[in-house]
């Protein structure tokens, strides 16, 4: 409920929310038609290439600042139109946008972050698609840093953050010394667009 420091972050993790056929299937697509990119961050003073190859993609209007550059954002692959409506369909809410990653191995990551820009509102919906190698997800709770919810995300898994989840938890998506093969994540959002 709003205001209220809940105990456990507000998210649900569906596993094989996408079978594994059809998860193979966006995988491999996604992984060769989207235009990856590597985006520079500042990081303790220094701009520095981010661990993980991304693409930003959305309606026209949906533009959005992020690690403080404004992107631009491509155009909806088909692959992806039957899976943003059935994500809109189960998490009860429209997506105008999405954030894909592709972590080539396990050394590439992402680091502590809530997705709290104000062009999503404050109790942002975020629904998150997990393709290709299993990746350990972790939010931490911003005052209790003690307080932690791990998740193991498969392929073809859906987690859906909810409520307060990104005002009062920081996530992470750490790097692994195991050997892991490649994984796409997309974080499907909703741009509130102003006039
Ligand atoms: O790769 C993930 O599971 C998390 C990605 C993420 O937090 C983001 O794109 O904001
Ligand atoms: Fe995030």
């Amino acid at each position: 409920m709003a205001g209220e420091d809940a105990a456990w972050p507000d998210v649900e993790l569906t596993e094989r929310w996408l079978e594994p056929a059809a998860a193979d299937t966006l995988f491999e697509d996604l992984r060769h038609s989207l235009p990856w990119r590597s985006h520079r961050v500042r990081m303790f003073g220094r701009d520095i290439d981010a661990p993980r190859l991304s693409c930003w993609i959305g309606d026209p209007a949906a533009r959005y600042r992020y690690s403080g550059t404004t992107h631009e954002p491509e155009p909806w692959p088909a692959a992806l139109a039957a899976v943003r409506e059935r994500l809109a369909h189960a998490a009860g809410t429209p997506f105008n946008s999405v954030l894909a990653n592709l972590y080539r191995d396990g050394r590439d990551c992402m680091g502590w972050h809530s997705d709290d820009e104000p062009e999503l509102g404050p109790q942002p919906v975020i629904a998150s698609l997990s393709l290709g190698a299993t990746r350990r997800f972790v939010l931490k709770h911003r005052r209790e840093p003690a307080r932690q919810a791990v998740f193991e995300l498969p392929h073809g898994s859906l987690l859906v953050m909810r409520g307060d989840t990104q005002r009062d938890w920081r996530h992470a998506l750490p790097r692994t010394a195991r050997a892991v093969g490649p994984r796409i994540n997309l974080t499907f959002r909703e741009i509130i667009v102003r006039g």
